[in-house]
């Protein structure tokens, strides 16, 4: 079930290098690098502060809806810089108790 999460790290990796036409991470990460960064951190804070409205107003489907974008919005700012998704989940293994 996790590995969903890997394939679509793989797929915004490659939207990233090739920038395909109608593509959503394309649009968002075809800027110079200044504009880009902006982009995308504007949708993660957007994502988070939607995703926080929704726990507030307790509708389970919406809290669900808008952590998705927040992952998924925080996965193209992780992917855009470089970053494997192995180095994310080694991050959360350091941390396992
Ligand atoms: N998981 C997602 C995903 N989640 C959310 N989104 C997009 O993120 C945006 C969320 O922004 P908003 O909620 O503000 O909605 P909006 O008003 O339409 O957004 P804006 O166009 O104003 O930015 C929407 O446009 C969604 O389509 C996603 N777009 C793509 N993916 C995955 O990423 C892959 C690559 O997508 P493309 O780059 O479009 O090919 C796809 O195969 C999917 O697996």
């Amino acid at each position: 079930m996790f590995m969903i999460l890997e394939e679509v790290y793989e797929v915004i990796k490659q939207r990233i290098r090739e920038k395909p036409e109608g593509s959503y991470v394309a649009r968002l990460t075809i800027d110079d690098k200044k504009t880009a960064i902006n982009k995308i951190c504007e949708k993660v804070g957007e994502e988070a502060t939607e995703l926080i409205l929704a726990a507030k107003d307790d509708k389970k489907d919406e809290i669900i809806y808008e952590a998705a974008d927040l992952i998924f919005h925080t996965m193209v700012l992780l992917a855009y810089k470089n970053i494997e998704f192995e180095e994310l989940l080694k991050e959360f293994e350091r941390r396992k108790k």
